[in-house]
């Protein structure tokens, strides 16, 4: 071990993409394999004990890398000292319930949270939120962490990004490693919108290679967009191990660079980027660097791809003013 353990808090430790997460930052994934962590876990009192299980578990896997894990109900508390927070414990939407009803909801988690990271996280603090509506969530712990820089808020949409590398790589019959440049633009809903213009298969652009407009539209953009609920119609359950993955990845590109000549998806704050209205967390193409992300600037926007990336994007719009009427931001 070369250097001192990174705290990392994890929020709804207990539920099943916790499951799937923790095993793999102690063993050293989410940020290499020098950098050792102690797990900060967040929970409501109700699942603290299946935590408590999961971290049994920890122990019993011996992970040289792993320094120490707590368990907390108190948010304060849990983020104290945090240097990297996955904010994924969220309230799912269950039935009869609306929008409005679901951003209140996770209003009063987020607010909080967002609340005890302004007053104890270590000054490097990166936050990915990961909880549903993800990119609305992580503006409304943002804008209660005003002395926190406001780039340190990102909401995940790299496991929107992997599911358009996997399935452009089936359709053109290549490695997944050969694409490269694939950007998901927006929000992590089903309006976001995977964009092949600019990727690039072995060297060559994706989008020529398919060359087929209609599988794009009809086939490829619906399936991923909607890949989440394909996911839950087979497994019975949403997402868990994939959205882990991504989280992982997500984290590991943010601290430790994107690869050379690659650039990622992140959902980011906009700075006024492609037309996308200042302040909104919404999914860029990204180039990791040094331990910060920059948005991918000049690409071209076709006609096809400007709609599609509006539309997303007024979608996010609407949901800001939904939780500033609700007094949440
Ligand atoms: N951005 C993305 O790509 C994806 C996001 N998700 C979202 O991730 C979230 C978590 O998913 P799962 O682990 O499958 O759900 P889950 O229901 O299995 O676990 C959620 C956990 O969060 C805990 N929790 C609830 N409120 C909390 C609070 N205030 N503080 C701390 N913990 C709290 C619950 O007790 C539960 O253990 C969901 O909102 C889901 O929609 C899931 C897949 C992909
Ligand atoms: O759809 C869901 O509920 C979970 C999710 O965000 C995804 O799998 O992309």
């Amino acid at each position: 071990m070369t250097q001192a353990p990174v705290n990392v808090t994890v929020t709804g430790a207990a539920g099943q993409i916790g499951y799937a997460l923790l095993f793999r930052i102690a063993s050293g994934q989410l940020l290499g394999p020098d950098t050792p962590v102690k797990l900060r876990l967040l929970e409501i009192p109700q699942a603290v004990k299946a935590a408590e299980g999961t971290a049994l578990e920890l122990e019993d896997g011996a992970f040289p890398l792993l320094a120490g894990i707590d368990i907390f109900d108190d948010a304060k508390q849990a983020f104290a000292g945090a240097n990297v927070a996955l904010l994924v414990g969220a309230r799912p939407r269950t039935k009869g319930m609306e929008r409005a009803d679901l951003l209140e909801a996770n209003g009063g988690i987020f607010k909080p949270q967002g609340e005890a990271i302004n007053a104890g996280a270590a000054d490097d603090i990166r936050v990915l939120v990961v909880g549903n509506p993800a990119n609305t969530n992580a503006l409304i712990a943002q804008s209660h962490a005003p002395d926190v820089p406001a780039e340190r808020f990102t909401a995940m949409t790299r496991l929107d990004h992997n599911r358009a590398v996997a399935q452009l790589a089936k359709k053109l019959n290549a490695p997944v490693g050969e694409i490269k440049k694939l950007t998901i633009w927006g929000n992590h809903s089903a309006s976001q919108y995977p964009d092949i213009f600019h990727a690039e298969v072995a060297g060559k652009n994706a989008a020529e290679a398919v060359n087929d407009e209609k599988w794009l539209a009809e086939e490829f953009i619906p399936r991923v967009a909607k890949r989440g609920a394909e996911i839950i119609e087979a497994r019975g359950a949403s997402s868990a191990a994939s959205a882990a993955n991504a989280a992982i990845d997500h984290i590991y590109n943010w601290v430790n660079g994107t690869p050379e000549g690659d650039w990622t998806s992140m959902a980011v704050p906009s700075d006024g980027s492609y037309g996308v209205p200042e302040g909104l967390i919404s999914s860029f193409p990204v180039v990791c660097k040094d331990g910060k992300y920059e948005i991918v600037q000049g690409l071209e926007i076709n006609e096809f791809s400007r709609g599609r990336i509006d539309a997303s994007v007024n979608e996010l719009a609407e949901e800001r003013e939904a939780v500033k009427k609700l007094g949440l931001i």
